[in-house]
């Protein structure tokens, strides 16, 4: 390892944000949260139409705070758009710019855009590009993948990035092998991904983006599937509508009409109301039910259940989860979100050759089980 120290941008754009961080190594300088209220965005057609103006946005803001640019060593996005790949360092190719542009991972999201905005930054200022564990990321073991509808799977849609870098906080502080351990990672957010994560590998999780697992504040996780079948065909509502409740509105905030869980504990502590708590205790509950099954997975042999997110900063969500699971492994909460810096650190690993740097293929890690003996 030299002293060289290593200035690191690391962007991160959301849905009503764009957060980037500058770094020194893995040292944060500063991270700045801009965030973007909905006419600023509406005026884009489409989410690629925002490429120039959060790509100024990070310019400018980076400039104003004193960054000199050209002496940047590694422009670091968060990925996104992409085929499902391993998770790890990847460069910026031609051809992971290609999959963004074109949301190849037939979602679109801002996130799609990082890895975009880091690869202009870095050719304008001559640096490297990265981009690290994408959502796009997929470790699933086979197991995971199969349902009880043949051509049906499960896909890997896990908070990766800030799920990793928590695994890797905790080897750190305990001297431990994240590819030598199992743990229980438990991203408990506006989406909730419950996670097992096995000898490095992520085996298997919860698919909160297409309503699988737990409720979570904002989505609905698991309905029960003919339940579903009817308010499909009722007339109700159509296809967008009925997605749009599934992923973004329902869960805590279909049920007391808000997903601020500061409030709705104010309301059982000062209102005694009785049907937040059920409903708050029901959503914990299925997050331990959740931690059972990757409990399962890992065949009894936790290291450690790590909890983080946002919901993670509630004591009471925390005791009462650890009630239910802590007769598994022990607990270790690091509440809410380390994007930024997981960003930072994974550009900084792969400049100094501590984790090697790998190459997007584009071709999806799963592609069915056709090439399988008896197939049908
Ligand atoms: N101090 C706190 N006490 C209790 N709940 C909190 C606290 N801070 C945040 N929350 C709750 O955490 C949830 C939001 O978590 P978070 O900020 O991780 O979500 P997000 O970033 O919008 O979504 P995601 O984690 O899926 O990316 C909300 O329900 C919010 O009320
Ligand atoms: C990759 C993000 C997963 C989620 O939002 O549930």
């Amino acid at each position: 390892m030299t002293d060289k120290i290593y200035n690191i941008v690391a962007i991160n754009p959301g849905s009503t944000s764009t957060k980037f961080g500058f770094y020194h190594n893995s040292e944060k300088v500063f991270i700045e949260n801009i965030y973007h209220n909905k006419d600023e965005l509406s005026r884009f057609g489409s989410i690629q139409e925002q490429l120039s103006y959060r790509r100024l946005l990070v310019e400018n803001r980076c400039e104003c705070n004193g960054v000199k640019l050209s002496e940047v060593d590694a422009f670091v996005g968060r990925g996104g758009g992409l085929l499902s790949s391993n998770g790890g360092v990847y460069c910026i190719t031609d051809k992971i710019i290609y999959d963004c542009e074109t949301a190849a991972s037939g979602v679109e999201h801002p996130a799609q855009l990082a890895s975009q905005i880091a690869r202009q930054l870095a050719n304008k200022y001559g640096a490297n590009a990265y981009i690290v564990n994408p959502p796009d990321t997929d470790e699933f073991q086979d197991l995971a993948r199969v349902t009880g509808i043949k051509g049906v799977y499960r896909d890997s849609h896990v908070h990766c990035l800030n799920q990793k870098e928590v695994a890797r906080r905790y080897c750190e502080e305990k001297g431990l092998n994240y590819n030598k351990c199992n743990f229980v990672v438990c991203h408990l957010g506006g989406g909730v991904s419950i996670t097992a994560h096995r000898e490095g590998q992520m085996i298997d999780s919860n698919d909160n983006l297409i309503g699988d697992g737990p409720m979570t504040p904002l989505r609905a996780g698991t309905i029960p599937a003919t339940k579903l079948l009817d308010l499909a065909f009722s007339g109700d509502y159509t296809h967008e509508e009925l997605e749009d409740i599934i992923v973004r509105n329902s869960g805590l905030s279909s049920h007391l009409g808000t997903s601020d869980v500061k409030e709705i504990m104010r309301r059982i502590e000062e209102e005694n109301d009785e049907y937040a708590r059920l409903v708050l205790d029901a959503m914990i509950y299925q997050f331990s039910k959740a931690v059972g099954e990757c409990a399962c997975v890992l065949k009894g042999k936790v290291d450690a259940i790590l909890i983080t997110g946002g919901l993670a900063r509630s004591e009471y969500i925390v005791r009462s989860l650890k009630q239910y699971v802590d007769w598994i492994a022990e607990t270790w909460v690091m509440p809410g979100e380390w994007e930024i810096a997981a960003l930072a650190s994974g550009a900084y690993q792969a400049m100094t050759g501590q984790v090697p740097v790998l190459t997007y293929t584009g071709v999806p890690v799963f592609r069915g089980f056709r090439s399988l003996k008896y197939h049908l």
